[in-house]
């Protein structure tokens, strides 16, 4: 459902991420891991088509997503790294534009925006312009917008950073109940996010791929999730 292949992205002489491959099956919750700067919203971005790849080729669905965007996204939604743009809309004229951009229309249009208002519980917050809401609102703003036209992947990079501990407990409760039947890649720096909603870990350190596969695997040496963390990063240091 989600496919990386030899992906990288250079500027200038700066690698942002080198030769990233794995792919994400259906029903697979994966967590994205990595130290700041390691590469995670780079990669993402070439997963989602929002930026072109240097090299490599990045599917949704098995849709080349530098060739077939507007096919891959029909079937993904994607939470970028700092929530929903156009501060000066609300909630309710925000979705309105995304469930139409999208194409969604008439009855089915009212249940898609209902649902997600319900499920984000935004009905609160609705006509209030987006750049007067919290982070916690502004989050769960942007992730109705990712689920708005029902996709089969999700791509959320940070769904709960600066969210407090409710706002994150709410976001989980979300996503362990959508992530039954979607497939998912969320970028975190919370660890305990990871052993409670991921079955598998990808994690990268300056660019590249360092760790691809279970979430008790990370932890070989018993010494816990952040020492592995550590670990496991420490040694590409400066490798950029
Ligand atoms: N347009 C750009 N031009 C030059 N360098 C860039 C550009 N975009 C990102 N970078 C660099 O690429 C590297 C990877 O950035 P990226 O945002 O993908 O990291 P990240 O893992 O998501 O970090 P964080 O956890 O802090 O969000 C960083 O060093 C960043 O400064």
């Amino acid at each position: 459902m989600i496919e990386a292949s030899g992906l990288s992205k250079f500027y200038g002489a700066f690698t942002a991420c080198r030769d990233i491959n794995f792919k994400i099956r259906r029903g697979e919750v994966v967590a994205f891991l990595g130290p700041n700067g390691a590469g995670k919203s780079t990669t993402m971005k070439l997963l989602t088509g929002y930026l072109s790849p240097s090299e490599g080729v990045a599917k949704i669905c098995g849709h080349d997503m530098a060739k077939d965007r507007i096919a891959g996204s029909m079937k993904l939604g994607y939470l970028p790294e700092n929530g929903p743009l156009y501060p000066d809309m609300t909630p309710h004229s925000l979705l309105e534009f995304f469930a139409d951009a999208r194409g969604l229309m008439g009855d089915y249009k009212q249940k898609r925006m209902s649902h997600v208002i319900d499920v984000c519980v935004l009905s609160s917050v609705i006509h209030k312009p987006i750049s007067k809401l919290s982070k916690g609102f502004r989050q769960r703003v942007g992730m109705a917008q990712a689920l708005l036209h029902e996709p089969d992947v999700l791509i959320l990079d940070e769904p709960t950073a600066g969210l407090d501990p409710n706002q994150i407990a709410e976001v989980r409760r979300t996503l362990q109940a959508i992530g039954q039947e979607k497939t998912i890649l969320l970028s975190t720096h919370i660890l305990q996010e990871v052993t409670a909603m991921c079955s598998r870990v990808i994690m990268i350190s300056e660019g590249r791929m360092v760790y691809d596969g279970s979430v008790e695997g990370l932890d070989d040496t018993g010494d816990g999730l952040d020492a592995a963390f550590q670990r496991r990063t420490k040694a590409m240091a400066g490798s950029r």
